[in-house]
């Protein structure tokens, strides 16, 4: 792997940046009623589509770095690959392969057990059930279960984050269910195994990079202070807040599951904590409220000092969790770091919800820039939700930053990330959709002509389609909401004025995909593609 660029025998770089913008969830869709992306008005990605610079990339499954061609893409394995250039074997590759080899019952698995083994508090077990495999799997947790049991713990108690937004958005009864029946019958021999507490993932536990952390406390109180509404079941818990609020599983408020002696599952002095989510965007905030002796972003009460593992090491600079059960994914000498160390300057913007996706993801989870004076990272802030009520988002406010700082900062490569198809997409709302998709579209168009002012090239694709497909087809016949990614393929275009038809020659490799673009940048600012990256997309 080299670790320094070499500058390219012919290619000259632009005399402005080279500018790669990221359409957050804006797949290609089929161009039915469903597909947001093509319902929508989009003037400047309909140009786009007319260059000879137009080709479309794959972004799902072992493109990158997923276990199979059925997995969706999504963000962080969307933009490891975009920033990486090569395809990375991903979390949920990695910890179905230490299931299988055994390797995740290492020391910190051990450090768990001994603890409660010592303590005879529970083992608890806490994450996003659902088989959506974007930040965790049921069968990773039921492996762990299984092996809980085999060793003779004899408590487990499990917190379960309601999916809905990676599964149908209605899905949460069918993977209680199939909890619970893991849980009954590993309930024998003395053994008492029950979920404790729970809640849907966007408003319980699962905020990122600080977006809200009144979510995060939700989860504190009712994982580890046993603290909000209580339930006989889970099952009891769900469907009562179906009916209450109307809400889909994402956004059912926390429960807390209890016993006539009180909650059953509430985290003390003793016990073993293991957050089983591998994706770490949405794992950090929590692992920081159990890891650290000083925190004051919210009231934890009295810290229980527990043995605490993550699935695996969520930051790379923070080392967080200090414990893991699987080794995170080596993803070096990222784009970041060879045109760090090759003096280019760099400025990666995007909103909150997305922040660390062209920081933290780009830079192969790493959340600290490489060299700090020659990159300047800017988060705009983001809007509270509801977000289907202010669709545009922050674009506006993300394009007239970027374009500012092409001026004043005068960055040779932008990465940035407009987040509306993709945050909009998921709350399955199909009239907002097409008004984020628009509102993406107007301001794409603003930055490439603000690029093309200042002689620069502008690179335009996504990490994972949604916006593209809002319905499934059910086996009935009958539509269904969908809430998650979709499985297509995404839009790459580049706009370099230089180039007689707007934009230059491509010639795609075989199955090109996201893990494409780094080359392709790279080779645009005037270097060669690196060794050990995939090739890039330019004709020679
Ligand atoms: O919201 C998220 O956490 C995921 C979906 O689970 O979306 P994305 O990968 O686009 O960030
Ligand atoms: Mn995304
Ligand atoms: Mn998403």
């Amino acid at each position: 792997m080299l670790t320094r660029l070499l500058q390219h025998p012919t290619r000259r770089p632009p005399e402005g940046p080279v500018v790669c913008i990221v359409l957050d969830g804006v797949g290609i869709g089929r161009g039915d009623f469903g597909d947001a992306v093509a319902q929508a008005r989009t003037p400047t990605l309909d140009r786009l589509r007319g260059l000879p610079s137009f080709t479309s990339l794959l972004a799902h499954g072992t493109a990158v770095g997923m276990p199979s061609d059925a997995d969706m893409g999504n963000s962080e394995v969307g933009h490891n690959a975009l920033g990486a250039g090569r395809i990375v074997d991903q979390g949920a590759k990695l910890v179905t392969q230490a299931i299988a080899s055994g390797a995740i019952f290492g020391p910190a698995w051990r450090r768990c057990i001994d603890t409660v083994k010592t303590s005879g508090e529970p083992l608890h077990l806490i994450g996003l059930l659902s088989d959506g495999n974007v930040h965790s799997h049921i069968d990773h947790l039921i492996a762990l279960l299984e092996r809980a049991a085999l060793e003779g713990v004899p408590k487990v108690r499990v917190h379960v984050l309601l999916d809905g937004r990676d599964v149908p958005a209605r899905s949460a009864l069918a993977y209680i269910d199939r909890l619970e029946a893991v849980l009954a019958r590993l309930s024998q021999d003395g053994r008492d195994y029950r979920i404790a507490s729970g809640g849907g993932r966007m408003v319980v536990t699962m905020d990122r990079y600080e977006a809200d952390w009144k979510i995060v406390e939700r989860g504190w109180d009712a994982h580890v202070r046993g603290l909000g509404r209580r339930f006989g079941s889970a099952r009891e818990a769900v469907e009562t807040l179906y009916k209450e609020t109307g809400l889909d599983d994402q956004n059912l408020p926390a429960f807390v599951i209890a016993d006539a002696l009180g909650p059953v599952g509430p985290i003390r002095d003793g016990a073993a904590v293991i957050l089983f989510n591998f994706r770490g965007d949405r794992a950090l905030e929590l692992t920081r409220a159990f890891e650290e002796e000083h925190f004051d972003e919210f009231p934890r009460g009295p810290k229980p000092r527990v043995e605490f593992a993550g699935m695996t090491q969520y930051d790379g600079d923070l080392q967080l969790p200090s414990h893991f059960l699987v080794a995170p994914p080596a993803i070096a000498g990222t784009m970041g770091e060879l045109l760090a160390g090759a003096g280019v300057t760099q400025l990666a913007i995007s909103e909150t919800h997305k922040f660390g996706h062209v920081t933290y993801f780009w830079n192969g989870n790493r959340s600290e820039p490489f060299d700090p004076k020659r990159e300047k990272y800017v988060e705009v802030e983001s809007d509270g939700p509801p977000l289907e009520h202010r669709p545009w988002m922050r674009a506006a406010e993300i394009t007239d930053r970027l374009i500012a700082e092409l001026d004043a900062y005068k960055p040779k490569f932008v990465r940035v990330n407009y987040a509306n198809g993709d945050m909009i997409g998921h709350t399955g709302d199909l009239g907002a959709t097409i008004l984020a998709v628009e509102a993406v579209d107007l301001c794409l168009g603003r930055v490439i002509e603000a690029v093309r002012a200042r002689k620069g090239i502008t690179v335009v694709t996504a990490d994972h389609g949604n916006a593209d497909q809002m319905f499934d087809l059910r086996p009935d016949g009958a539509l269904q909401v969908r809430t998650s990614h979709s499985l297509n393929r995404v839009p790459l275009a580049i706009v370099d004025p230089r180039a007689p038809g707007g934009g230059p020659l491509l010639a795609p490799p075989p199955a090109a995909g996201l893990s494409n673009v780094a080359s392709t940048c790279l080779e645009l600012l005037g270097f060669l593609p690196p060794e050990g990256y995939r090739a890039s997309l330019l004709a020679r």
